[in-house]
């Protein structure tokens, strides 16, 4: 088990910023497999923070935890809390719909829509709000230049999305989940599938929004994880070993584990 009070919010410059998201005693299960252990943990407001650990550890599974994806697949669950906004989002009375506006989620692959680029956008804002042509017209642009994308497409809005490179496509992607205007953004392995100069613009992009948003991400890439993030979380076998700083938790992981895991020993 992980020392308890490695556990607890580390001392950190960054642990006075008000939470936005507080996990405490989370448990996840699909069926039989205990895939998250007692996690407790604290995700600032505006900040990014990393979660790093070997495959199977659980990073992914705390991620559709924090937007109910699981919802769709009887046998799995969740218990303990999940505090958004002091509101406990694995509560079966949430309400699905405004928690996924709320949370946006990018994935591994870029995913976009098979229609057009402005489609791909103002398709979710449709789903929530009701806007005049030229307000989404606004809304569209300002998502796109955002995502840092706006000046590479503003001359084929409605050219098909599936056109654009991967790296464009997956900033498309991040369009889509900003313009509903989330409090929170998921990103599960971003990069994994760009080269490295589209992995940089979405590194400086999601540098650039944690002005606005709480962002969570999953990577296996201890440099993006140092350039990205504030703090970084490190998982293993389901349990949260340690949180600390970015700068800490690779100049000074307090657990041999982490070090262990950092320093490339294992994993
Ligand atoms: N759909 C599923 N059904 C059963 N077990 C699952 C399922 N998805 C994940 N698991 C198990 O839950 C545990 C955590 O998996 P998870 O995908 O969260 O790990 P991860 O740290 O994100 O791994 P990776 O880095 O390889 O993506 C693993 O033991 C995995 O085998």
């Amino acid at each position: 088990m992980p020392d308890a009070a490695a556990r607890m919010e580390p001392i950190s410059r960054t642990a006075s910023a008000a939470p936005r998201i507080a996990v405490r005693d989370l448990d996840f299960y699909y069926g039989a497999t205990h895939a998250l252990k007692s996690v407790s943990i604290d995700f600032p407001d505006r900040q990014t923070t990393a979660m790093i650990g070997p495959s199977g550890c659980g990073k992914s599974t705390l991620l559709r935890v924090l937007n109910r994806m699981y919802d769709l697949y009887p046998g799995q669950r969740a218990e303990g809390e999940v505090l958004l906004d002091d509101e406990n989002i694995i509560d079966p009375g949430t309400d699905i719909n405004r928690l996924r506006r709320r949370v946006g989620m990018v994935f591994q692959k870029p995913t976009p829509f098979p229609k057009s680029i402005y489609e791909n956008v103002a398709f979710g804002v449709r789903l929530h709000e009701k806007l005049s042509r030229a307000a989404m017209d606004e809304r569209v642009e300002s998502s796109l230049a955002r995502a840092a994308l706006w000046d590479e497409v503003k001359d084929k809005l409605h050219a098909s999305a599936l056109a654009l490179s991967g790296g464009q496509q997956q900033r498309l992607c991040i369009a889509r989940t900003i313009a509903v205007r989330p409090q929170v953004i998921l990103l599960d392995e971003p990069t994994s599938a760009l080269d490295p100069i589209s992995t940089l613009k979405i590194e400086q992009l999601i540098d650039e929004l944690k002005r606005d948003f709480t962002i969570l991400i999953v990577t296996h890439n201890m440099q993006q994880a140092g350039r990205c993030a504030d703090r970084v979380a490190f998982f293993y076998l389901g349990e949260l070993v340690e949180v600390a700083d970015a700068m800490q938790m690779f100049t000074a992981p307090r657990e041999r584990r982490t070090q262990e895991y950092i320093t490339g020993r294992f994993g």
